[in-house]
């Protein structure tokens, strides 16, 4: 038998038990389930990943919804116990759901949900900050700096790469790689070669109107062109930055020949999934390449590093902190809570899941819907 999970119980009379597997910042997502008759529960154990049957015992033998977090595999095991125990909603505090076997879900009518366009600018934000720390080697010169190195100004000292005027490639141009993309073209006036299964209209339309602008004012315009093969980016690009979701077909879509592809000096970051690279060839490849650099948030093996990764001057690593900022991290809450009281109250789901702007007004209360199912069409919701 399981042994039991520590627990903090709100609301402990409320009709309908929702549990989350980890607590989640502000306070409003637990509000908003208290209000519609929940009773909520936290898991509040020290443990940073729970295994399957830690959230087997969660589960219990009633449970009408929960919500759950990247790190937890959510499969056959899970949505059968949830299943059993009366549950009709599972949602994710994350956009990405590589974690959740969605078919799973179906099989057992279970609800989806996940947390997209809260975090968009946000992840876009940081993808920025480890594009610029590791052009401008930020990171090695402030360790050098608190080392005591520093003994005066240099002609050479921490030279790094100028953003303006140089191409950033974006693979996987969808919210968040289009707005990494904006970012990088009116913020440092570099020039975009994208690529993406699908046109990005709305990214093409942005850098025209941007490079007219720049002509009209006697700059030199922004350019921007949408490639045909991944290929064309790792070749071209001085700054790559992958954005697609991890699935079979982005599977080490960054391995030993396609780094090769790369200029020796280009940057590449990474903050969709770690799996999208393959992280043994990454190593290998700044080892043999101290010009080449890279900036991290997510890791294959997370939250382990492959070997020798660490060490690398020439790597910038943080742990997986892209959507952290306090805003989006209280709305991704608050999405995911509302996703599964939607489907606990049988409400719709929400016509469009990139406008949630109405379910994170603190003033006003939010629409009697769920923010974003990703298996709404498969279960005729
Ligand atoms: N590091 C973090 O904290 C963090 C935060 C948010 C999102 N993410 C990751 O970023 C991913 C993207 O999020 P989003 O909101 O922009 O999703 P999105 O669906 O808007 O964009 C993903 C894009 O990838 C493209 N794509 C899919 N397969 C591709 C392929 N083989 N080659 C090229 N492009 C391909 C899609 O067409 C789509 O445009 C999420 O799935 C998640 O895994 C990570
Ligand atoms: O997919 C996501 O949402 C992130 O990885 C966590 O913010």
């Amino acid at each position: 038998m399981a042994k039991p999970v520590q627990v903090e119980v709100w609301n402990p009379n409320g009709k309908y038990r929702v549990v989350s597997t980890k607590p989640m910042p502000g306070t409003r997502w637990i509000n908003l389930l208290i209000e519609q008759d929940c009773r909520v529960e936290i898991c509040t154990e020290k443990k940073t990943i729970l295994s399957v049957e830690d959230i087997v015992a969660l589960i219990g033998d009633k449970c009408d919804g929960v919500i759950g977090q990247l790190t937890e595999d959510w499969g056959e095991v899970l949505f059968s116990a949830l299943s059993r125990a009366g549950g009709k909603a599972f949602s994710n505090m994350a956009v990405g759901y590589n974690n959740v076997d969605v078919n799973a879900a179906n099989k057992y009518g279970i609800a989806v949900g996940n947390t997209p366009g809260v975090l968009t600018e946000t992840t876009a934000e940081l993808a920025a900050s480890l594009s610029l720390a590791a052009a401008r080697r930020i990171v090695e010169a402030d360790e050098f700096m608190r080392a005591g190195h520093y003994d005066g100004w240099l002609p050479n000292l921490f030279v790094g790469n100028l953003l303006k005027g140089q191409t950033v490639g974006v693979i996987g141009a969808g919210r968040i790689g289009s707005a990494y993309a904006r970012m990088m073209v009116e913020g440092f006036k570099m020039n975009l070669i994208y690529f993406d299964l699908y046109q990005s209209t709305r990214l093409e339309k942005f850098v025209t109107a941007y490079g007219e602008f720049l002509k009209a004012n006697g700059e030199v315009p922004v350019t921007w062109r949408r490639a045909s093969s991944m290929d064309e980016v790792l070749r071209e690009a001085d700054v790559i930055s992958l954005h697609p979701v991890l699935d079979k077909t982005t599977f080490h879509l960054v391995n030993k020949e396609s780094l090769k592809a790369m200029k020796k000096d280009a940057i590449l970051i990474n903050c969709s999934r770690g799996p999208v690279i393959d992280e043994a060839a990454l190593v290998e490849h700044l080892k043999e390449n101290p010009m080449f650099r890279v900036g991290l948030d997510v890791f294959e093996d997370e939250p382990y590093m492959k070997p020798g990764l660490a060490d690398m001057k020439n790597a910038i690593i943080v742990p997986h902190i892209a959507s952290a900022s306090k805003w989006t991290r209280e709305g991704m809450a608050t999405l995911a809570a509302l996703n599964v009281l939607g489907k606990i109250k049988q409400y719709p789901v929400w016509a469009d899941p990139n406008r949630v702007e109405p379910f994170l007004d603190e003033n006003a209360p939010p629409p009697a819907a769920s923010p974003s199912i990703v298996n709404a069409k498969a279960l005729g919701i």
